[in-house]
């Protein structure tokens, strides 16, 4: 695996190194000892994964408010989405930024998402596989989002919009802390 520290602050793009022969190819797509290296964690108590029928669909922006927060490892195993993130945290340098990169089954990325970051994509493709591994337990009571047309984001999604779930389109507007309040957050 090559890892690529990407624009916000603390994740991580990682490339496959897939070892190719006339079958096919193989990749290694986690390891302890090199995420350890990189300082990543190397315990994910859930693996999850998502399919999406439709291109067009949006799922998230979501987050686990503290003391739930998670890192998530994203990769897309069938198809092809645009992956965004988008950067909560007032300390840190890229606070209130927005990134992206196209995650496939083809090009076999991955992105490592830290804590107090929200996360969402789009279907590029009809029949989207997304697989998670993520540090932290599902706690509904927890989950917070941002809807995917927030101007806060400032994202330009490639496709038109398809299907959005009724929670997603339910988020409030995001508010940035006020200075006071993110010295003490
Ligand atoms: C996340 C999660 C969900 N669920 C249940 C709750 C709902 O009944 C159903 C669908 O959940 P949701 O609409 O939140 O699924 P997505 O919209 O794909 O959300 C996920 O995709 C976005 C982009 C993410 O980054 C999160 O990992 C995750 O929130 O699965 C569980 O049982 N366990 C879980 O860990």
């Amino acid at each position: 695996m090559q890892f690529h520290a990407a624009r916000i602050c603390g994740s991580w793009l990682i490339e496959p190194d897939p070892a190719t022969d006339e079958r096919g190819w193989f990749a290694r797509t986690f390891c302890e000892r090199e995420f350890a290296e990189h300082g990543l964690p190397t315990h994910f108590v859930q693996h999850s994964r998502s399919f999406t029928r439709r291109a067009g669909t949006i799922r998230g922006l979501h987050f686990q408010s503290p003391p739930f927060a998670e890192e998530k490892l994203v990769s897309c195993v069938a198809g092809a989405i645009l992956d965004v993130i988008f950067d909560l945290r007032p300390d840190s340098p890229t606070y209130m930024e927005t990134w992206s990169v196209e995650l496939s089954g083809e090009n076999g990325r991955q992105l490592f998402i830290p804590k107090g970051v929200a996360h969402g994509f789009q279907a590029l493709t009809d029949n989207v596989l997304v697989n998670y591994l993520i540090s932290e337990f599902y706690a509904p009571e927890h989950a917070r989002g941002i809807r995917y047309d927030d101007p806060v984001l400032n994202v330009r999604w490639p496709l038109p919009v398809a299907t959005v779930s009724e929670r997603d389109l339910s988020w409030p507007r995001w508010e940035p802390l006020v200075p006071e309040e993110r010295s003490l957050s």
